[in-house]
Parts: C-alpha cells; sequence; structure tokens
C-alpha cells in the first residue's frame, strides 16, 4: 500500500488547519450560541473578550490530530482509487478515473476518517464553546483546562460512549460531502488543464478552494447537527437522536437554522482546502 498519500496529507492537513482554525472557531460559536448577531459580531466580541488568542482556542490538539484525520482521508482515497482502477497517483493524469470511481473512493476516505475524527473534534467544539477570557484572575476556572483535561472529564462524566457523540451525525455529514469533494476537485482540474498534463499550481489552489466551499455548503445542514449534539451532553439539554435534534432545532429557531455557519464555513473552506491540495499535489510530485 502506498504511504506517500498519508504523509502529504497529514502535512497538507497541518498547513490548511492553520490557516482556517480562527474562522472554525467563529463558526463553532456562531452555530451553538445565540449571543452573537452575526459574522463580524461575534470577531469583535472575541477578539474583545479573549485578545486574537481567543481564536486559537482548541487549537494545538487539532493540530496533530486533524492531520492524522486528513492523512487517513487522502490516504484511503488514493488507495481506494488504486484498488478501483489499478491506477497510481501519477498514472491517474494519463489515464484520469471516471468520476463515479472518484465519488466512492471519496465516500470510503469520509467514511472512515469520520470515525477517527469523532473523538478529537467533540473535544475541539468543546473547547471552541468555552468563551471565559484565559487568564483572569480570580473569576471562575473554565470547566475544561485543556485537550487532555477535557477528554478525561468527557470519559468521567459521559462515559466512554460520551467521546463519541455527535459520531453518526458526522460520519453522514462526511461520507457523501467527501465525495462531492474530490469530485469536484477533479472536474475543476480536468476543465482547466489540456489532456495528459499536470494541472498548474493555481488551478490546484482554485480548484482545491471551490472543491472545499461545495464540499461545506452541501455539508452544512448536517454540520449544525453535529455540533449541537457534541454540546448536548454538556448543556443537559438531550435529544433523543439526530432527527430529534434536527426537528426541535428546526421547530426553535426556523429552518434558517440549518445554515448558520454556512458564510464563515465558505470563507474558511476556500484558503484552507487550496492550501491543502497544493501542498499534497507538491509533496507527491517531490516524492514521485
Ligand atoms: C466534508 N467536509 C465538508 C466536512 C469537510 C471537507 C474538507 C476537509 C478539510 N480538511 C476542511 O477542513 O475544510
Amino acid at each position: 500500500m502506498p504511504v506517500e498519500e498519508f504523509v502529504a496529507g497529514w502535512i497538507s492537513g497541518a498547513l490548511g488547519l492553520v490557516l482556517g482554525h480562527p474562522f472554525d472557531t467563529v463558526k463553532v460559536r456562531l452555530q451553538t450560541q445565540s449571543t452573537y448577531r452575526g459574522i463580524i459580531d461575534c470577531m469583535v466580541k472575541t477578539y474583545r473578550h479573549e485578545s486574537i488568542l481567543g481564536f486559537f482556542k482548541g487549537m494545538s490538539f487539532p493540530i496533530a490530530s486533524i492531520a492524522v484525520v486528513n492523512s487517513v482521508l487522502f490516504g484511503v482515497y488514493s488507495n481506494a482509487l488504486l484498488a478501483l482502477t489499478a491506477t497510481s497517483h501519477h498514472e491517474r493524469r494519463l489515464q484520469p478515473p471516471s468520476y463515479t470511481h472518484v465519488f466512492i473512493a471519496g465516500c470510503t476516505g469520509g467514511f472512515l476518517q469520520a470515525y477517527c475524527l469523532a473523538p478529537f473534534d467533540l473535544i475541539k467544539v468543546r473547547l471552541q464553546n468555552q468563551t471565559e477570557p484565559r487568564a483572569r484572575q480570580g473569576g471562575p476556572p473554565p470547566r475544561y483546562r485543556g485537550p487532555v483535561h477535557c477528554a478525561a472529564s468527557i470519559f468521567q462524566e459521559e462515559g466512554p460512549r460520551g467521546l463519541f457523540r455527535g459520531a453518526w451525525a458526522l460520519t453522514l455529514r462526511d461520507t457523501p460531502t467527501l465525495g462531492i469533494y474530490f469530485v469536484s476537485y477533479e472536474w475543476l482540474c480536468r476543465q482547466a488543464t489540456p489532456g495528459g498534463q499536470n494541472p498548474s499550481s493555481t488551478t490546484v489552489l482554485v480548484a482545491g478552494g471551490f472543491a472545499g466551499i461545495t464540499s461545506w455548503v452541501t455539508a452544512t445542514p448536517l454540520d449544525v447537527i453535529k455540533s449541537r449534539m457534541q454540546m448536548a451532553g454538556l448543556e443537559q439539554r438531550e435529544y433523543q437522536g439526530l432527527l430529534d435534534c434536527m426537528v426541535s432545532s428546526a421547530r426553535q429557531e426556523g429552518l434558517g437554522v440549518f445554515f448558520r455557519g454556512l458564510t464563515i464555513n465558505s470563507a474558511r473552506a476556500f484558503p484552507v482546502n487550496a492550501v491543502t491540495f497544493l501542498s499534497y499535489e507538491y509533496l507527491l510530485h517531490l516524492w514521485g
């Protein structure tokens, strides 16, 4: 099994992540808290109360973990394509796989990465939702002191299954939308590249950016549900399940609730995925 794709996926995931984390914090807060009037309001309040550091809450942990998850995604995707079409990454420019194969490989990668992602994503969301400033003297300490403490507390208070809260919503969110992700990327690259040639860096950046946006736009409704189910254990607001969370969110807040965070998700998706795909392609080219 070729491993370069796993390593390239790891590094490119880490690069994309740092770039996208501030957007991600604003997104999670908008989706789960009702105190903000919009993106700008959330940014201003976060900056005022918590300084620039507020935007980077919960980042140290994803940088290691999400990079691993991205490595699973790209590694499984490429190896699934190898199994389906018997072509390696380098051969695929001359013998492009069909979009059906790209979609199936993307969904397979998405499905497997969702399971690795679930506990890490839960911890990220819980930490991002702690709005207390870091070092306020005399104030109540934040509930979770850091990622390890957060994981241990969830384990103690909510049991081992607590760590997989929202995992089902996450799998439903990621399986089809990562198929869409790779299909959009391939389609855009092929539109802009003469047959048999490698796409230029600009093409990779633009195709990666738009693939990220397309995938996130389709993923946002389940992203909202996922984040809410992850916060549920903490807020003592229990949902019977995914459907119950969908219905009660829509009843209380209207259908618009499913699009919360859409703008910020898209704004984040472009740079993150442009950089992810560019570094991925570049590294594989370098090692090829
Ligand atoms: C499937 N879904 C839309 C959720 C994610 C697709 C893009 C993944 C990328 N690492 C990012 O964080 O943007």
